[in-house]
């Protein structure tokens, strides 16, 4: 629909202001992960594509890792495969991992791909399978036990972290038109899969490519005290107390730990964020205050 003038003026000055942002990040990586609690509905999600399309446009690299634990979730019900979890990972046996490849590589990547390209975009989605992007080890998983000097080690199975990332595909990607879209599983050197926590993921690929920014797309407003206010611009000792008294549990562990590693090594910022609320990323882009938890390397 044309914009009538006034219309046209408000939109004129907003991408007036937006100068000084994109004078910063112009030609910049940034590390979008899109969790799969915030693929709400379709427009929520068309709009995150948008933005990507928007992004790439305009000369910022964005590279969309994503998750899909919910939807993963879903058609484990179907098949009356029961979930757990241990600190916030998914215990992953043969069976699991094989419906985890599918519905991460296959529905979740396609879709979102697809959406991006829909939006005028050109997306290519990868598994960490394509061009050995992600190789995997498996990861040990310790539990607290009252004998604080010997933590309990758990098998959770077919889970993984990131051994390495083969940069050149996503450094071929951003010298192109495309935008990658990565979803968390790893393979090892004998060809075995992982499933990798897509928050981990995120954060290695923003560390081995030194990203502006990695930007983690949640179903919360934020980092949250127990009264639920937000918390932005703490320390790795504050972080550490929030997880000892409980605080912070279950999927945010995995997200504070990859944000403050990422940082750690050379990220500028990382930021958790509210993807239930549409552009959400371009709101932290291109806004003084930004929103949400920013994270920094704040020594303490
Ligand atoms: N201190 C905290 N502040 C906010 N959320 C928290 C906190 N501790 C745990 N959580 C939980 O972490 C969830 C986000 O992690 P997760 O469900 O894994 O999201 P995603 O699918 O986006 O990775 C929140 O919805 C909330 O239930
Ligand atoms: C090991 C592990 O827990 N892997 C996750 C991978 C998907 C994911 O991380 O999805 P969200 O970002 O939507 O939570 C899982 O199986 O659910």
């Amino acid at each position: 629909m044309p914009l009538n003038r006034d219309d046209a003026i408000n939109t004129v000055n907003v991408l007036s202001q937006a100068l000084p942002y994109l004078q910063r990040f112009v030609g910049k990586t940034i590390v979008v992960k899109y969790g799969g609690n915030a693929m709400i509905d379709d427009e929520l999600k068309n709009s995150f594509a948008r933005d990507m399309v928007m992004l790439k446009l305009i000369g910022i690299n964005p590279i969309v890792v994503h998750g899909g634990g919910p939807q993963i979730g879903e058609l484990l019900n179907k098949l009356n495969i029961e979930s757990h979890f241990v600190n916030g990972m998914r215990v992953t046996t043969s069976e699991t991992m094989d419906v985890v490849e599918m519905v991460l590589g296959g529905l979740v990547n396609k879709d979102i791909v697809n959406l991006i390209n829909q939006n005028g975009g050109n997306a290519i989605g990868l598994t960490g399978k394509d061009g050995q992007l992600l190789h995997a080890r498996k990861l040990h998983v310790t539990k607290a036990t009252p004998d604080l000097e010997k933590p309990e080690i758990i098998d959770i199975g077919h889970v993984g972290e990131v051994a390495s990332i083969n940069t050149k595909v996503l450094d071929m990607l951003n010298d192109s038109d495309f935008i990658p879209v990565i979803a968390p599983i790893g393979v090892d050197s004998e060809g075995h899969s992982y499933n990798i926590n897509a928050d981990l993921v995120a954060g290695k690929v923003a560390e081995v490519l030194k990203a502006e920014k990695l930007i983690l797309l949640t179903n919360i407003a934020g980092l949250m005290d127990k009264q639920g206010n937000i918390l932005t611009g703490l320390t790795t000792q504050q972080v550490d107390d929030l997880i000892a008294d409980g605080t912070i549990y279950g999927g945010m562990l995995p997200k504070i730990q990859c944000a403050l590693d990422a940082v750690h090594a050379g990220v500028t910022s990382a930021h958790i964020i509210d993807g239930r609320v549409a552009h959400s990323t371009l709101l932290e882009l291109f806004t003084d205050e930004g929103v949400g938890t920013l994270i920094t390397n704040r020594k303490g």
